[in-house]
């Protein structure tokens, strides 16, 4: 991310050659932690704001947080292939999927809510900067030489490749159940537990390991290019240390879904097209009916948020690269070529439900047969090697965002389990589940302020 190699010289950070390059503004200024303070945007960020100029320009004064917030809601690109941060909803849900991810669940260690607290803010911070394109902190080259780096690095000279790090809050930070079924509300939080951040149940099938499963916190860290994924998830649980630790993590590609109607969909390692029938980033409408928490629906403090459920969902790939290509779209009830529903030529004609073999996981997943209930699907593919008897460890990591989960994966997922002819084809192997506040509207707020603050 603009260091030194891509950009010249250090020397270029010290002279800026931009009224953009002067520093943050004031009011993000006031926010950021000493060192960021102190070095201003790195060479990086000029480069990438460059693109900005007007926008800049337009500021006088003007800041990048500004830039980033003025107008703009997250998610939306503002330039350089950098994801605006601030809005009224966390980016990396309604926004263009992009082609990489790198997802981690947190344990928090602490048991001090002031220093929880003190976390979220710090990580605010850095993820505001790195979805920007700027280094953590005073980087990774223009620390004191006796010191670690703030940043690790390895991002250094990239784009921001339209990175977004959306986080979420697990049941267990509310209420933590130990093995012996004590139960500790460490942060003083269970009374601000939202009734749809249920435990989820057991589906039939389920063979989850709990090593790969729940969590107190997560970060979805999701990025056109892989090492800017990896580099966000790696920075903040190096700023974590101590006092958050991974409990398990997963690399994805090959998105499995689409929010963007117009381009081509994906296709999953199944080779069928996922993500034809998925909410558009840009359907405000169903947006608001079925993904965004609202006023009244519980606890006000998620209010513009979201919950997430994230599933990681093993494909015997062996057994299913052994069907015939009808038995395989059977599964479907699509076309395994065109993705078009039985009975119809194109990908998106409206299914004629009836036409679809009854334990077909389209007919079954539809919403017409559901009652209406949507979800946002934002999965992706994954391999991880051989499970030790000869077959790939390969799936697809399954993420859906819904404004209530009790009402929409669980009885979606009640249903597949007990009926859906895929459930020969693969195996849910983890579990999770989280609430995702509302966005960062501006800089100074941080991550879960309404609930910690
Ligand atoms: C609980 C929800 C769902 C799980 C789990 C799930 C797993 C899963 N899905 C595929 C492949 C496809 N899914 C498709 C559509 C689809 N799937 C769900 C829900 C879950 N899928 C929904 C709500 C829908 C949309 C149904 C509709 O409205 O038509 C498709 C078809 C193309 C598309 O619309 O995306 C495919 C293909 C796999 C491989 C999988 C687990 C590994
Ligand atoms: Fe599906």
């Amino acid at each position: 991310m603009g260091g030194a190699d891509a950009a010249g010289t250090h020397g270029d950070r010290s002279t800026p050659d931009g009224p953009a390059a002067d520093g943050p503004a004031p009011d993000e200024a006031a926010d950021e932690p000493t060192a960021e303070r102190a070095t201003g945007l790195s060479r990086r960020a000029v480069m990438g704001w460059a693109g900005a100029g007007l926008a800049l320009g337009a500021a006088g004064g003007g800041s990048v947080a500004a830039a980033v917030s003025g107008g703009s809601d997250s998610g939306t690109t503002v330039s350089d292939g950098a994801i605006a941060f601030y809005g009224d909803h966390q980016a990396g849900i309604a926004t263009p999927v992009q082609d990489r991810l790198h997802f981690a669940a947190f344990d928090v260690l602490t048991d001090d809510r002031k220093e929880l607290a003190a976390l979220l803010k710090e990580w605010t911070s850095a993820a505001a900067a790195m979805t920007a394109g700027r280094e953590v902190g005073q980087g990774a080259v223009d620390g004191l030489a006796e010191a670690p780096p703030d940043d690790t690095g390895e991002a250094l000279g990239l784009p921001p490749s339209r990175l977004t790090l959306t986080i979420g809050f697990g049941p267990s930070l509310f209420e933590q159940v130990d093995a012996d079924g004590t139960r500790t509300d460490r942060f003083g939080l269970r009374a601000r537990r939202p009734a749809a951040l249920v435990d989820l149940p057991h589906f039939p099938g389920d063979s989850l390991d709990p090593a790969r499963s729940g969590g107190d916190l997560c970060v979805q860290a999701c990025a056109d290019d892989p090492q800017v994924a990896v580099h966000a998830i790696r920075n903040l649980a190096r700023i974590g240390m101590g006092k958050v630790s991974v409990r398990w993590s997963q690399l994805g590609f090959g998105k499995t879904s689409s929010t963007t109607p117009d381009a081509q969909t994906p296709r999953n390692l199944m080779g069928f097209k996922d993500g034809t029938h998925n909410i558009a980033g840009t359907d405000t409408a169903t947006l608001k009916d079925h993904v965004w928490a609202a006023p009244g629906d519980g606890q006000d403090w998620m209010t513009g948020g979201s919950y997430l459920v994230a599933r990681r969902i093993r494909m015997h790939i062996e057994t299913w690269d052994r069907e015939g290509l009808k038995a395989q779209e059977d599964v479907f009830g699509r076309t395994k070529g065109e993705g078009a529903p039985y009975g119809k030529q194109r990908e998106r004609d409206t299914p004629d439900l009836a036409r679809l073999p009854k334990d077909s996981h389209v007919r079954l997943a539809h919403p017409d047969t559901n009652g209406g209930l949507r979800i946002l699907r934002r999965g992706f593919s994954f391999t991880d090697g051989t499970d030790g008897l000869g077959r790939l460890d390969a799936g697809l990591f399954f993420l859906a965002y819904q404004r209530d989960t009790r009402k929409a994966f669980v009885p979606l997922q009640r249903r597949l389990a007990a009926n859906d002819a895929l459930n020969e084809y693969i195996q849910h192997v983890g579990s999770a589940h989280f609430a995702c506040p509302p966005g960062v509207r501006k800089p100074g707020e941080w991550w879960g302020q309404a609930l910690l603050g």
